[in-house]
């Protein structure tokens, strides 16, 4: 078992076989929703997502029941699969495995990774929020998540966050697990560098890019630029 002190790090040898030997991929763009959508929003989907490269889109509509949100998806998820995006269910595993969706972002609060594991399958992509936690970050590795997050990195207007952690957390754990990591929270073109430096696989981004005066395909093409895609 995980050691429950973050200092003392120790792991599992079972876990400690995914240390990380090989380079990565460069950092990739993952996009999060607007908190709010109406049935117009694929156009502006569709301007961010032929604006650059998006590995990920995550639906994130807070305060709506799974059935609303079922119903506002069915384009966005379309437009997801016709470029080739992954997409990406917030918070909801029933929900995720109702859409077919290709994977499920849980909060601390939203289950356990290995429910959503035996509810969706092994293709499916699970992500877990770890806030600035190296043992959260263990334990979500350890439950089979295939990507942990960190953030909040820099202020958000998005979403009430407590924890910010260090760039330092991404270069800790790219350098000991494979599984790659996620930065999140205020993160915009111009403040990304230091992020994709300590070794983001991903950049997770929505009002850099949903409130950007100059658009969403400006946005993404800026994020583009500043990843070398
Ligand atoms: C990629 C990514 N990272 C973190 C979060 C936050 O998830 P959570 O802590 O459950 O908070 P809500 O997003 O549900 O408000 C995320 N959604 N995506
Ligand atoms: C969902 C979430 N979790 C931590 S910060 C955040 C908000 C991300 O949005 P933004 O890129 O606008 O800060
Ligand atoms: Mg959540």
């Amino acid at each position: 078992m995980i050691d429950h002190d973050d200092d003392a790090l120790k792991l599992d040898p079972g876990f400690a076989d995914r240390f990380e030997h090989q380079s990565r991929p460069p950092c990739q763009l993952y996009l999060i929703s607007p908190p709010a959508i109406d049935l117009g929003f694929t156009d502006r989907l569709a301007r961010a997502l032929d604006a650059g490269p998006v590995a990920a889109f995550q639906l994130r509509l807070k305060g709506l029941d799974d059935h609303s949100i079922a119903k506002l998806a069915e384009p966005v998820q379309r437009l997801c699969a016709d470029r080739g995006v992954a997409f990406i269910v917030n918070d909801s595993v029933g929900l995720a495995k109702r859409l077919g969706a290709d994977g499920v972002h849980l909060g601390q609060d939203d289950g356990d990774p290995r429910d959503a594991r035996a509810m969706l399958g092994p293709d499916a992509q699970i992500g877990v929020t770890c806030h600035d936690s190296r043992h959260l970050a263990m334990e979500a590795g350890e439950a089979g998540a295939d990507y942990v997050a960190f953030g909040a990195f820099y202020p958000t207007t998005t979403k009430e966050v407590q924890h910010h952690p260090e760039p330092s957390i991404l270069g800790w754990w790219t350098t000991l697990f494979e599984v790659p990591c996620v930065a999140i929270g205020g993160i915009t073109p111009a403040n990304a560098g230091p992020l994709i430096e300590a070794g983001a696989d991903f950049i997770a981004v929505c009002g850099s890019v949903w409130n950007a005066p100059e658009g969403e395909r400006a946005a993404v093409e800026a994020f583009a630029r500043t990843l070398n895609l």
